[in-house]
Parts: C-alpha cells; sequence; structure tokens
C-alpha cells in the first residue's frame, strides 16, 4: 500500500523529527537524495547545464543544495531567485562548488531544470514572478524535475489553482503527500521518487492510500477445495432496457470475468435476449413488469447501468435498494436517486460510482468543481448520503467515512468511453458478491478495471468489449 499525507500531517512529523536531530540534517539527506535522482536522469553529470528555479523557502534550500552536489560533480548549475530571500546557506554552498546566479533565460538552454519555487509551504495560487517560471519551464526543452511537490499544485488536495509546473519526475521527501496521487496535481508530477528522510515513525495515519498490484492480489477472493457457484457469490444485476441494451452485456461481463460464482441478469426482452446471446453462463429472468420477485437470492445487486429512469425503473430501484445485501448503486439509477435521496437510506452496505456529472446532481455541487477537488467531494458525498463513493475520472478516487480515500493509480484516459462504467460496475458488483466490503471491492475493481484498459489500449483506442476481454489478464499480472 502507499500511504500518502497532507501538507500539514507532514509538516508536524518534520517538526518533530527536527527536535531529534542536528539542525539542517534532513535538507542535507533530502538534497543528497534529490541530487541523486538528477544525477541519473542525466546522460552525464559533468558538462550538464542545469537550472535551479529557487524560491524563498526550504523547497529552494533543497534545490541549491542538491545543485552544489551537482556543480561538485562538473555540472554546469544556474540558479534563477524568485524570492525576495534565499537559504543562504543553500546559496552559499552552491557558488562555493561553482554554481552560479542567473536570470530566467537560464531555463531555455538547459538540460534539466529542477524546480525548487515552493513545496508544502505553500498557500493558494502561484504569485508572480513564480507563476511567469513555472510557464517558462513548461516551454522549455529540459527535463523538469520537482522537489518535494511540482510547484502550483496543492500538495494536500492536488488541487491547481493558476500556472503549476509540470514536471517529468517528483523527488518527494518524506513521505508521499496526497496531492501527488490525484488529478489535476498528479498529472504534473509524472514519475514519482521517493527520498527517505526518516519520517516515518512520526507521521500519523496516512490522509490517502493507493492499493498496489499485491494488496489486489491479496484482497481478490480465490476459490478453495470446497468452494461451490453459490459460496463463490452469486451477484444480480439490474441493468439495461429496451433502449440500452448494450449496458446490460457489459455490466455481466465485468461480472463474470470478476469471478462470481454465478450471475443473474433480469431484464425486459430486449436487452435479455443481448445477454443470452453474449454470455451463456449468465442465469436470467425475463421481467415482464416491474417485479424481482423470481429472481432468486443473491449476495449483492448491481443497479443502475442502461435501466432508463421511468417508472419501470424506478419500481426496480426501490425493490433492489430495499433489500438486505450490498448494492452497487450506478448510473440512471443514481439519477433516480438524485431526485429520490430516501432511495439510498437503507440498513445494508451501499457502494455509489458516479462520474463528476452524476455526484453533481446528488450532491448539488458543479460537475467542474468536482473535477478540480475530487477527493473533497468525494469525501463530503460518502459522509452526507452515508455510503461508499467510488468517484469516476481522470482518478478514480474511494471515499468512506472515517477511512484514508483510497485512489486509484492504474487506468489510461483511453477508458474514457462509452461503457467503460458499466463494465466497472460488473467488476465491483462481483467483488460484493464475493464477500468485499464496499471499501475493498470499489477499490479492488477500480484497479483491475484501470490495468485491463491499459492492456485493452495499449496506446492505441479501445473498445469497452476490449476492456471485459482483458481482465482476466489483468487479473494475472497482479502477481
Ligand atoms: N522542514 C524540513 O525539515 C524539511 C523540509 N524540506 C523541504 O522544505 C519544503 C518546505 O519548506 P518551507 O516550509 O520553507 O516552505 P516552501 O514550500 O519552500 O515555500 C514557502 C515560501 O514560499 C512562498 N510562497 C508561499 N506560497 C506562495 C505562492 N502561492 N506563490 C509564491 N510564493 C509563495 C512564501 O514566501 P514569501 O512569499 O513569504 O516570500 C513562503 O514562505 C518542503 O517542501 C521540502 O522541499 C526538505 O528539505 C526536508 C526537510
Ligand atoms: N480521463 C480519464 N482518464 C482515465 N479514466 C477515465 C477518464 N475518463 C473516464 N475514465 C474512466 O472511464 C470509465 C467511464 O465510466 P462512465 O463515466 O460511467 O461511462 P459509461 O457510463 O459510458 O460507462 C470510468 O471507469 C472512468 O474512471
Ligand atoms: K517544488
Amino acid at each position: 500500500m502507499l500511504t500518502a499525507y497532507t501538507a500539514d500531517q507532514v509538516r508536524d512529523a518534520e517538526r518533530e523529527l527536527m527536535a531529534r536531530v542536528p539542525e539542517g540534517s534532513l535538507m542535507q539527506i533530502a538534497a543528497t537524495g534529490l541530487a541523486a535522482v538528477c544525477a541519473r536522469l542525466l546522460p552525464s553529470v559533468y558538462g550538464a547545464r542545469v537550472a535551479l528555479l529557487v524560491g524563498s523557502g526550504d523547497n529552494g534550500g533543497d534545490a541549491l543544495y542538491a545543485g552544489a552536489r551537482l556543480a561538485a560533480r562538473g555540472a554546469r548549475v544556474e540558479a534563477v531567485l524568485a524570492g525576495s530571500r534565499t537559504h543562504e546557506a543553500g546559496l552559499a554552498a552552491l557558488l562555493e562548488h561553482g554554481g552560479r546566479i542567473a536570470d530566467e533565460s537560464a531555463l531555455d538552454a538547459a538540460d534539466l531544470i529542477v524546480d525548487g519555487l515552493v513545496g508544502i509551504g505553500a498557500t493558494g495560487a502561484l504569485r508572480e514572478p513564480y507563476a511567469a517560471l513555472a510557464r517558462r519551464a513548461g516551454e522549455a526543452d529540459a527535463l523538469v524535475v520537482a522537489v518535494d511537490v511540482p510547484s502550483g499544485v496543492d500538495a494536500g488536495t492536488g488541487e491547481v489553482a493558476g500556472a503549476a509546473v509540470r514536471a517529468h519526475v517528483t523527488v518527494t521527501m518524506g513521505a508521499c503527500k496526497t496531492g501527488l496521487l490525484v488529478d489535476p496535481g498528479a498529472g504534473f508530477a509524472g514519475a514519482l521518487e521517493f527520498v527517505d528522510i526518516g519520517l516515518g515513525p512520526h507521521l500519523p495515519d496516512a490522509d490517502t492510500g493507493a492499493l498496489t498490484g499485491a494488496d489486489v492480489a491479496d484482497l481478490l477472493p480465490r476459490p478453495v477445495a470446497e468452494s461451490d457457484k453459490y459460496r463463490r457469490g452469486v451477484v444480480g444485476i439490474v441493468a439495461g432496457s429496451e433502449s440500452y441494451t448494450g449496458a446490460a452485456v457489459l455490466a455481466v461481463g465485468g461480472a463474470l470475468r470478476a469471478g462470481a460464482g454465478m450471475v443473474r441478469y433480469a431484464g425486459t426482452s430486449a436487452p435479455v435476449a443481448q445477454v443470452r446471446a453474449a454470455w451463456p453462463e449468465a442465469v436470467i429472468t425475463e421481467l415482464d413488469g416491474p417485479d424481482l420477485g423470481g429472481v432468486g437470492r443473491v449476495q449483492a445487486w448491481v443497479l443502475g447501468p442502461g435501466l432508463g429512469t421511468g417508472g419501470f425503473a424506478r419500481e426496480l430501484a426501490a425493490q433492489v435498494l430495499a433489500s438486505d445485501v450490498p448494492v452497487l448503486v450506478d448510473a440512471d439509477a443514481l439519477t433516480l436517486a438524485a431526485g429520490e435521496r430516501a432511495l439510498l437510506r437503507r440498513t445494508a452496505p451501499t457502494l455509489i460510482t458516479p462520474h463528476a456529472g452524476e455526484l453533481s446532481r446528488l450532491i448539488g455541487v458543479p460537475g467542474a468543481r468536482i473535477e478540480a477537488a475530487r477527493l473533497e467531494h468525494a469525501r463530503r458525498a460518502a459522509a452526507e448520503l452515508g455510503v461508499t463513493v467510488l468517484l469516476k475520472g481522470s482518478t478514480t478516487v474511494v471515499a468512506e467515512e472515517d477511512r484514508p480515500v483510497r485512489v486509484n493509480r492504474t487506468g489510461t484516459p483511453w477508458l474514457a468511453t462509452a461503457g467503460t462504467g458499466d463494465v466497472l460496475a460488473g467488476v465491483a458488483g462481483a467483488l460484493l458478491a464475493q464477500g468485499l466490503s464496499c471499501y475493498d471491492a470499489g477499490s479492488c475493481a477500480a484497479y483491475v478495471h484501470g490495468v485491463a484498459g491499459r492492456l485493452a489500449a495499449d496506446g492505441v483506442p479501445l473498445v469497452t468489449t476490449d476492456v471485459v476481454a482483458a481482465i482476466p489478464e489483468a487479473i494475472r499480472s497482479l502477481g
């Protein structure tokens, strides 16, 4: 599990640690690690042109000391001093090893730019001249390495309020920051490198976490000798309609591929015909009216993809949500719930899987604001609605009250195509039926779905059925 922390959490931990170690030693460890990453990225340190963007705080100090180390190895290091003050000892070290102070044109000729404008001490959008320097760094041909966080990205949330440095690599000190994992910030961070400064014992419970492949492999249920199809988990799927048949096929496919012992599908004649043709494994109930009485027992439900929002759909939704088993609520069922919040008031666990537009209707916040501050709104929805929230999009996050938000690090923008959410719903529903909690089912499903998306796309456009087909390989790849 990768864990991440807010700026305040890291600052408090640093304060505790600093009280026990010689002054300045943490910065030396940080700068040594930073210089080592920079050296690895350069074909040759000797003769390389390195430009340092230096702000007024300790983030700039890290950059200056790292620059001094690179200068000592023969790099031509130039520092662009952006702040009203500069870390004096760091600057002295740089000058002593042959570095020099330069103006911003140093960025244009650099092989490597080190962004030490601001780190966890930043507040609000970057001010001038920092913002202009961040933009200029983005226009340069150089590799860009951010110190601790890309300047302009909020370390605690990933929000980007104005200009920000777009880094190829971010070298983060002491602990990963939440803002490096969540878009839009994650998109500015590039590859993450971690420098251990001994903060571990001083850190509180994590703010956010990201599952690794090994974590998901441990959490995914595997059949044992005594397993039978019922004990492996039966998932009921109420999805699709006369107008939207594909959603049913995709959700059933996701659930079957994610290892449900049995998938029971209930729908009207058109989606039933499609599901029957695509998935002979599915156990099907064709509905004449809005009554799920004949479907049989299930351990979890998936409700909503392509279901429609009329009276028939509302009746089915009410029956599913009145059940005493976990329910995954997606798509049209979320629209129904937005108009009738009481539908979500249940005693059994509920996992909702909105994209920003659907969450917007549920909590009355514009979609663009949700996209800009995904963590805040996923947390808020979980608290307000008393459910587990899987917020889809560029960074999928899973929020549940009193638990660190799980941030998904797999996936690809190629997944932004119709129907992929239906597959995700099927996968997560199958995991719920197999006994995983909403929190684990949601985060494992997002992980596997993201890997399947990457395998299916592999640099070219995918179609949603490719994602379903790639699920077995995605699960195999977990190790
Ligand atoms: N503590 C430790 O042991 C270790 C710390 N480490 C390192 O220190 C970093 C934290 O250093 P920090 O606390 O000095 O803050 P930092 O991020 O450099 O910037 C703060 C200054 O920036 C300015 N400023 C703020 N907002 C701004 C804005 N929007 N736009 C423009 N300017 C803005 C403001 O300056 P002012 O405006 O007052 O001139 C403020 O004073 C941390 O990220 C890590 O890299 C590592 O070495 C490990 C050991
Ligand atoms: N920019 C993006 N980057 C990565 N994944 C994305 C992006 N946009 C959408 N996705 C993923 O694609 C899927 C789309 O689901 P959804 O919005 O429900 O679409 P649909 O209703 O057509 O199935 C989700 O898993 C979502 O996380
Ligand atoms: K920085």
